[in-house]
């Protein structure tokens, strides 16, 4: 900060130099300036926002260190791995073998990794270095809170951390989290007045697809393309070839899906915490290099995972929570193209996840902890069974973002906007099938709402579900004659209804809040979901109110949610690749259908260079470069630094080698199609004009013409005039530093390209009209 810049400035120059971005994000200004005032933030922003440079751009600009706290060690070795990458001294600290000292924190580190277990058990160490940090953030916040759906209990000890680190300024971060998880953020750590970065939580690059579940063979089939040739891994557009993620409930389903997909071609591998560390480390890292196709994973595989270009994620079975689906959603598209995320369901998955959480409230008996892990799941069922609201507008709401709305006319793609009232994102199941727009009916079911109650209470909240559906349909089961209960009044008394309607309507009552499960131990040990009255439910049993639902959810109208699910034709649901449907793809020009292929080519020569290198490469180069790079077209590396968004001016070797290759790639390319270089669309745009190779534009220079030539140690003076053109002069090399520093330009680009004879970018003292790096504004 000595360099008289504002903490903004210099984290967007950090941005620039490091990452290849131009400017920060709206949320990213406010998280910075929040830390540059002192102050504590909690960020809450979607999958894939860019929450973490919020994080490391910060020791940039103060020149000491922040210290990460993440949950997983898989996660943080990907951040270190890319941080390196990008030329930001990183280290992880207490993952085993490969350690960084911990007193190397001092001076040596602009971001230290560690996990909170290790955190705890250094903690009067930390405390001797917490001169040495500038910034406490807290990755994966909503670990601290037992609101939340993936507590970690070592989380909750981080605010004695952030006391004997004498209280630096704290930013807490995380994608999935409810208004109630913030809090208790907020009180765990003991912030101060955080200052609250919120953004939307809506990734409309994915598309939301919910569909029956049936058997592997039907499900995978198609998706996966196995009847297809399959040469290699394609993450260029959603196809069959392309990167993903099979989430599943159990490690056995992961190595049965796993061995599926193999005995059928598939490039895929099972992911679980019963695999060994290394055999973990090994199939990720396979992954990333894009040596394996699929990832056929339990929740271990989950938070953090950043493969920019996975274009596909899949839920195959139960999952717990709907923040468990986002963030594992969240995996999908992160380089911002289109993605899919196809989840399989079938009500028993459902019974089947419950199971789980009740089988682990056996190891832990937490009351509290289980009955809020069965609510949030109850709300992950209603979601998924919903198939008559728009799912993108659901998961808004579930973390309490709002849909825009236009009075008439088509919402963008992937946006949820209400169109005349309701809200519709033509992105997901539901929305492309048109079922958003329908008119919602009104159901009234207070007759069944009293009869259902009733068979409750008899029941004495002792008992599941079973129980009360089965007195309610008046079923004679061994059960119910046991308790005597077939006897009782309430025998029988919904028998208008079968015994599944009673078992879908319970999900229902538990969502309205009239009735609660309460995680209960049999002596056996074996745990199971006490059905009982909430207060609300007991005041309606004492005096009827009327119980509606809107629209009459499809489990109760007769159709299941998979019913109405199967109707939706794939030819509706499955836009792929570039967005466009098939006709207006196949309607695309020449120069289009070249240029895709240029692009594949260039994903496979990063590919090769990422396996032979062992980089992951595709955090630096993204595929949206790549597009970039096939659109452009640069004749040269210079040019492709100019001329293509996102390419960090700071490279490690290997990364300035792979830009090599790509451009040598572009001008096989262009050669063999013929096309045109150094295409500028902006340019294009405001002059009207495409930019020409440099080597074409130089031999149409007139002689006659001064040229700004660097000889005998001299370069150029480069004048930003008022009117933003630019004179050239010369002057001593010595000066260029300075100069290039005062503009925000890049001295090595500008030394570089002025001692190889390369001329001024429309410079008007020598008339020329030559390629040369512009300001940046
Ligand atoms: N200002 C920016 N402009 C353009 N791209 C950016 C910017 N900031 C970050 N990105 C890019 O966005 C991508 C996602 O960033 P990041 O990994 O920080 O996501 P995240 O918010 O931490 O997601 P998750 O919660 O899923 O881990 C990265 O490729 C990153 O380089």
């Amino acid at each position: 900060m000595a360099t008289g810049k504002s903490p903004v400035e210099a984290a967007t120059e950090g941005l620039q130099r490091h990452f290849g971005h131009e400017a920060l994000r709206p949320f990213q200004v406010q998280a910075i300036e929040a830390w540059s005032q002192g102050q504590d933030a909690i960020v809450t922003l979607s999958t894939g926002a860019g929450k973490s440079v919020c994080f490391q751009l910060p020791p940039l600009i103060d020149g000491r260190c922040t210290l990460v706290i993440s949950p997983l060690v898989s996660l943080m070795q990907d951040q270190v791995r890319t941080l390196r990458q990008r030329q930001i001294p990183a280290a992880l600290f207490g993952s085993g073998a490969h350690d960084a000292r911990l007193s190397d924190l001092a001076g040596m580190y602009r971001v230290a990794y560690m996990c909170p277990e290790f955190a705890m058990s250094r903690i009067s160490e930390l405390a001797q270095l917490r001169e040495s940090i500038c910034l406490l953030a807290i990755d994966e916040a909503h670990c601290i809170s037992s609101w939340g759906h993936e507590f970690r209990p070592q989380y909750k000890q981080l605010g004695q951390l952030r006391q004997v680190l004498g209280k630096p300024p704290t930013m807490a971060i995380t994608a999935t989290c409810t208004a109630a998880v913030r809090e208790d953020i907020r009180r765990c750590l003991q912030l101060i007045n955080p200052t609250e970065v919120l953004g939307p939580t809506n990734r409309p690059n994915l598309q939301l697809l919910i569909r029956r579940r049936t058997t592997l063979e039907d499900d995978l089939k198609d998706t996966f393309g196995l009847n297809a040739s399959r040469d290699g891994i394609d993450n260029t557009s959603i196809s069959s070839t392309s990167s993903s993620i099979v989430y599943v409930p159990t490690k056995a389903r992961s190595e049965e899906v796993a061995n599926w997909l193999q005995s059928h071609g598939v490039k895929a591998a099972a992911y679980h915490a019963g695999l060994s560390m290394q055999a973990r480390q090994e199939r990720h890292t396979a992954f990333m290099l894009d040596e394996l196709q699929v990832i056929v994973a339990t929740v271990a595989f989950g938070m953090g995972i950043d493969k920019p270009s996975i274009r596909r994620v899949i839920h195959y079975g139960g999952v717990r929570s709907i923040e468990h689906y986002v963030q594992q959603c969240g995996r999908a598209g992160r380089d911002g193209e289109d993605a899919e995320c196809i989840a399989f369901v079938r009500p028993q998955d459902f019974q089947e996840t419950r199971a789980h959480i009740l089988q682990d409230f056996s190891r832990n008996p937490d009351e509290e902890y289980c009955k809020r892990l069965l609510a949030l799941h109850g709300e992950l069922v209603a979601f998924l069974s919903d198939s008559s609201q728009c799912r993108r507008v659901r998961l808004l709401q579930h973390f309490g973002d709002l849909p825009g709305s236009v009075p008439h006319g088509q919402p963008p793609r992937g946006e949820c906007i209400l169109v005349d009232g309701k809200p519709c994102c033509q992105w997901c199941d539901v929305c492309l099938l048109g079922a958003c727009k329908l008119q919602q009916q009104e159901g009234d079911f207070t007759r069944e709402c009293q009869v259902f109650l009733r068979c409750v209470d008899a029941c004495g909240g002792m008992t599941g579900s079973t129980l009360p559906c089965a007195l309610a349909a008046g079923q004679n089961i061994d059960r119910l004659r046991a308790k005597k209960l077939h006897l009782h009044k309430t025998f029988g008394s919904g028998d208008f209804r079968p015994l599944a309607w009673w078992k879908a309507f319970v999900p229902h009552l538990l969502q309205a809040g009239l009735l609660q499960e309460r995680p209960s131990l049999l002596a056996s040990g074996r745990s199971y979901a006490a059905l009982c009255l909430t207060a609300a439910g007991k005041a309606v049993l004492q005096k009827v109110s009327s119980f509606k639902l809107c629209p009459v959810p499809h489990d109760l109208a007769g159709a299941g949610t998979a019913d109405a699910l199967s109707k939706v034709s794939k030819a509706q649901v499955e836009v792929r690749s570039t967005g466009l449907p098939a006709k207006i793809e196949a309607s695309l020009s020449a120069v289009d259908c070249q240029m895709q292929e240029l692009y594949r080519r260039l994903s496979h020569v990063r590919q090769q260079w990422m396996r032979r290198l062992n980089i992951m490469g595709e955090a630096i180069i993204s595929n949206p470069i790549l597009r970039s790079l096939a659109k452009i077209r640069p004749a040269s590396v210079l040019a492709a630094q100019h001329y293509v968004p996102g390419l960090p001016s700071l490279m490690n070797k290997d990364i300035s080698d792979l830009l090599q290759a790509l451009v040598e790639e572009v001008n096989k390319a262009c050669k063999e199609f013929a096309l045109p270089q150094n295409v500028n669309t902006q340019a294009q745009k405001r002059a009207g004009e495409d930019l020409v190779s440099p080597m074409k534009k130089r031999s149409e220079v007139n002689p006659q013409k001064p040229s700004c030539r660097a000889e005998e140690g001299l370069l150029l003076n480069i004048v930003l005039t008022n009117r933003g053109r630019i004179r050239c002069h010369p002057v001593r090399q010595c000066l260029l530093r300075p100069l290039c520093s005062a503009m925000n330009l890049n001295v090595q680009l500008w030394r570089r390209a002025l001692t190889n004879g390369w001329r001024c970018w429309k410079c008007r003292a020598c008339q020329m009209a030559d390629e040369f790096p512009k300001p940046r504004s």
